[in-house]
């Protein structure tokens, strides 16, 4: 594949002007990472400086009665609306990824008092894993792991086999962190409803790279991260998205202040917030929302199809001059070859991808290394160009025929 295919590519991307948003797009550094840290975008700075000198500095603590006591549940409306395909009143912004699912996982085992059973994958990112053990053990419930494939993901067949009567909730990746696999999010949704089991959705690497719909496919509840294709800078704070016909029934386990009916009445006994505020804890993490803000922006003025349709071409791209020009190397694909089946980024395996990795980021090409011998593309949908694609991938090859081997 010729430099000429990617330049037409670039020159024919209605999406390639946003490129120009974005801090750092212009330069020849290649960046394959979006899918961990997305890059920020110009006018975040702006907007972060307004916020010192304007709302911070010039309202201070009349700022909250103004408009930071809302606007958790404001920018939850926002992404409800922009990229989770879910109506007003069910979102909410705060705590990090981890802890939200926590809050989840432990509202949902309430709701199911008579089960006694979590279903998740080997396969699903750490904290899932991780967090799942803890909350097994604290509420005495069993977990059903699916074993999957590496490069592959949960089908619909695996979760119909694990799911049963005890089963109280199943926790899933919408996109897999290793592989992109890229779940069927309405079927498996229905396989574990079918089992009377509740459903929790890990949403960080498709969030803002691929159309997600969780009301139409009458998902229970979901978390994500906000610092990947939402641009909300490094630990900017994640969200959760609890069903509204859930919300007056589900309880969480971290009772603070700000979760509570009153917070200002500072009453002896903590009640909990009507709707999705009861998700809140503690203060939540104002200046940490700014960032995401202007990202929705572009997402709502590009929209989620028009982002998607260039994910697909970018990682279809690079599927295909990974395949000319490092297949003949020995580097395989560790992601799913049909587009449908995947999300917004493309392994690659070869034994040496670890030593690659660290070779790659000493010439400015940032991709990430995952075990085992993966190799990471991330490819954010519009701060991304053909060119850094072919560029990327050329210098993998580079690399690997520089190594002793
Ligand atoms: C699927 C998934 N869940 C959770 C996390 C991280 O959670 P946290 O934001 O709490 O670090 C990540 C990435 O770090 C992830 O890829
Ligand atoms: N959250 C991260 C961090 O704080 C440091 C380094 C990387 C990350 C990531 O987001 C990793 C990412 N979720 C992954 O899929 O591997």
């Amino acid at each position: 594949m010729s430099d000429a295919t990617a330049a037409r590519l670039d020159h024919d991307d209605p999406l390639a002007k946003h490129r120009d948003l974005f801090v750092g797009a212009e330069s020849s550094l290649v960046y394959f990472d979006g899918n961990s840290l997305g890059r920020p975008l110009r006018v975040t700075g702006e907007r972060l400086a307004r916020f010192v000198d304007g709302e911070w500095g010039g309202r201070l603590i009349r700022g909250w009665d103004e408009r930071w006591f809302d606007l958790p549940l404001a920018v939850g409306d926002e992404l409800a609306r922009i990229v989770l395909g879910a109506g007003p009143g069910q979102t909410t912004v705060g705590d990090s990824t981890t802890v939200l699912l926590y809050k989840a996982m432990r509202a949902a085992l309430a709701a199911r008092p008579d089960r006694s059973e979590i279903v998740l994958d080997r396969d699903n990112f750490p904290t899932d894993r991780y967090l799942a053990q803890g909350v097994a053990e604290e509420c005495g419930v069993r977990l059903r792991w699916i074993e999957v494939d590496t490069a592959g993901g949960v089908t619909a067949e695996q979760l119909a086999e694990a799911v049963g009567p005890d089963t109280a909730l199943v926790l899933l990746s919408h996109v897999a962190y290793r592989s992109a696999w890229l779940a069927d999010m309405g079927e498996l949704t229905r396989i574990a409803h079918d089992a009377g089991a509740l459903v929790l959705w890990d949403l960080s690497h498709s969030v803002g790279s691929v159309p997600i719909q969780l009301d139409a496919c009458e998902v229970d509840l979901a978390v994500g991260c906000s610092y990947k294709y939402l641009n909300g800078g490094p630990g900017s704070p994640a969200f959760v998205y609890v069903a509204a016909r859930h919300l007056e029934r589900f309880t969480q386990p971290v009772q603070g202040w700000m979760g509570a009916a009153d917070p200002f009445l500072m009453g002896p006994d903590y009640a909990p917030a009507e709707g999705i505020r009861r998700f809140l804890s503690g203060t939540p993490p104002i200046v940490g929302m700014l960032a995401m803000q202007d990202m929705l922006a572009l997402l709502d003025e590009v929209g989620m199809a028009a982002v998607r349709e260039k994910s697909v071409a970018l990682t279809e791209y690079a599927v295909q001059v990974a395949g000319e020009v490092l297949a003949p190397a020995g580097v395989g694909l560790a992601s799913p070859r049909d587009p449908d089946l995947r999300g917004g980024h493309v392994t690659l395996n070869h034994p040496l991808m670890r030593e690659a990795t660290a070779a790659l980021w000493q010439r400015d090409v940032i991709p990430d290394y995952r075990d085992p011998h993966g190799l990471r593309l991330g490819l954010s949908p519009l701060s991304t160009s053909y060119d850094e694609v072919r560029r990327g991938v050329e210098a993998v090859r580079e690399v690997l025929d520089g190594l002793p081997g």
